[in-house]
This record gives structure tokens, sequence and C-alpha cells, in this order.
């Protein structure tokens, strides 16, 4: 059956998540002295589906924050976002059960989702492989290291196949080899119609990706 989030798009209905004139500021210091810092000003975002988009800025010019609230995780103080079909969403720090194992990590997230047993079972197993961490299938996240626990982050994220992922900084603890293997698993999911938006602090592969926004003065600009 064909994808209809895909025929959508393609038949140009739309993008699959949209941000309009996103605008937020912080609160910071005490009383009496407490300002409000403007991060974003009215940033725009659009992403289609089968589309990678990578979002770029120099270190606190709000990459996360516009992330969080795509997400719905944080409030915008002005603007609007819209999307289409599911969201996963990989945040900058993992957010793990210390004494649960990977296994246990998916049967939860799982049950969240509402997944069959089967279904459960066949997203887990292709996302050990492709990601490379069977062996650690039963291991407790505190005793997993950083790069398998940013594993175990980027597969929880893609467990119900979402349209959508949203990834914040997702391959800074990676090795070569699991670049690469991340690399693949986003390309077979851009042929079948999903889209991702990748933060990162600096593009290495710009060709990896079909646009590059910079964050620049809480706008986004497309490179
Ligand atoms: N909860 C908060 N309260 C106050 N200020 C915040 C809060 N979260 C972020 N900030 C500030 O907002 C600005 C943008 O932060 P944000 O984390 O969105 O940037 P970023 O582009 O993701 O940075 P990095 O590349 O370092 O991860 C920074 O100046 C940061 O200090």
């Amino acid at each position: 059956m064909e994808d209809p989030v895909q025929t959508a798009a393609q038949g140009g209905i739309g993008p699959v998540l949209a941000a309009s004139g996103i605008v937020k500021s912080y609160r910071r210091g005490l009383w009496p002295a407490r300002r409000s810092v403007p991060v974003l000003r009215g940033a725009d975002l659009a992403l289609d589906a089968g589309e990678i988009v990578g979002l770029v800025g120099e270190n606190g010019s709000g990459k996360s924050t516009l992330m969080k609230i795509l997400v719905g995780a944080l409030a915008a103080d002005a603007g609007t976002v819209t999307r289409v079909g599911g969201l996963g969403y990989c945040p900058q720090e993992p957010l793990v059960y210390p004494r649960l194992t990977c296994d246990e990590h998916f049967d939860l997230f799982a049950s969240a989702y509402a997944m069959t047993a089967p279904a459960v079972q066949a997203s887990r197993e292709s996302l050990y492989k492709s990601l490379g961490f069977a062996r650690y299938a039963r291991t407790r996240a505190d005793q997993l290291s950083g790069g398998t626990l940013a594993k175990l982050n980027l597969g929880l994220a893609l467990l119900a196949d979402p349209q959508v992922l949203l990834l914040d900084e997702p391959y800074a603890g990676f090795d070569f080899d699991t670049y690469q293997k991340f690399w693949h698993l986003v390309a077979d999911r851009r042929r079948a119609g999903r889209s991702a938006l990748i933060i990162s602090h600096f593009v290495v592969d710009e060709e990896r990706f079909d646009r590059i926004l910079d964050l620049t003065e809480g706008k986004t600009v497309p490179r």
C-alpha cells in the first residue's frame, strides 16, 4: 500500500511538520535583576515527506529550544506548529531509566505507543541490527557506554517508525562505523518517505542533507 503521507506530500498538499513565526524568550537572573532574553525571533521551518534537513547554528543559538517547541515539550511565546503523523524525538541528553535494560526500555516505550507484540519484536530486532547493539539487549542502561546509550536513545525514537524524526546532535558520541550505520538508516527511511530534522553544531557531510537551515539571530536562514 502507498504511504498516505508520502502521497500527500508528493501531491504538493503540504509539509509533514511546519513551524511559523516561532518566538521564545527565557527569563534570566534573580529579582530585581530579572530580565527576558530573546532566543527565537520569528523562526520558520517546514519539512516535507522524505526530506532530511539539517538545523545548524552556533552554541546557544536556540536549536534545542526550537526542537523542544516542535516536539511540544516547550511552549512558544508566539507562532504555530503543525504536524502530520507520528513524531520521534531524540533529545541531546538520553532520557533513560538507569535500572532498565535495553529490552525493557523497548517494551516500556512500545506499551506507550500501544504497539502489538510482533510489531515491537520486529522493530526492535531491526534496530539492534541496523545500529549494531544487539549484544547489549539485556544490559542495564547504567552499564552502557555513552555511544551505546546514544544508540538506545535513537532506537527508542525510531521504535514506532514515526513519520518525522527530530534528532538533537545524534552522532556526537558515535564511532565512525556507527556514524555510517546511522546514515544508512536515515537513507532507508528517506526512501520510505520518512523525514528527519537533524541538529548539529556543524555539518561535515553536507551532501547527506536535502537542505540546511542556519539558525542565526533567532531566525532560520536557508543555506
Ligand atoms: N531553561 C532555560 N532558561 C533560561 N535560559 C535558557 C534555558 N534553556 C536555554 N536557555 C538559553 O537559551 C539560549 C539557547 O539555548 P539552546 O539550548 O536552545 O541553544 P543550542 O543552539 O541548542 O545550543 P548548543 O549548540 O550549545 O546545544 C542559550 O543562551 C541558553 O543559555
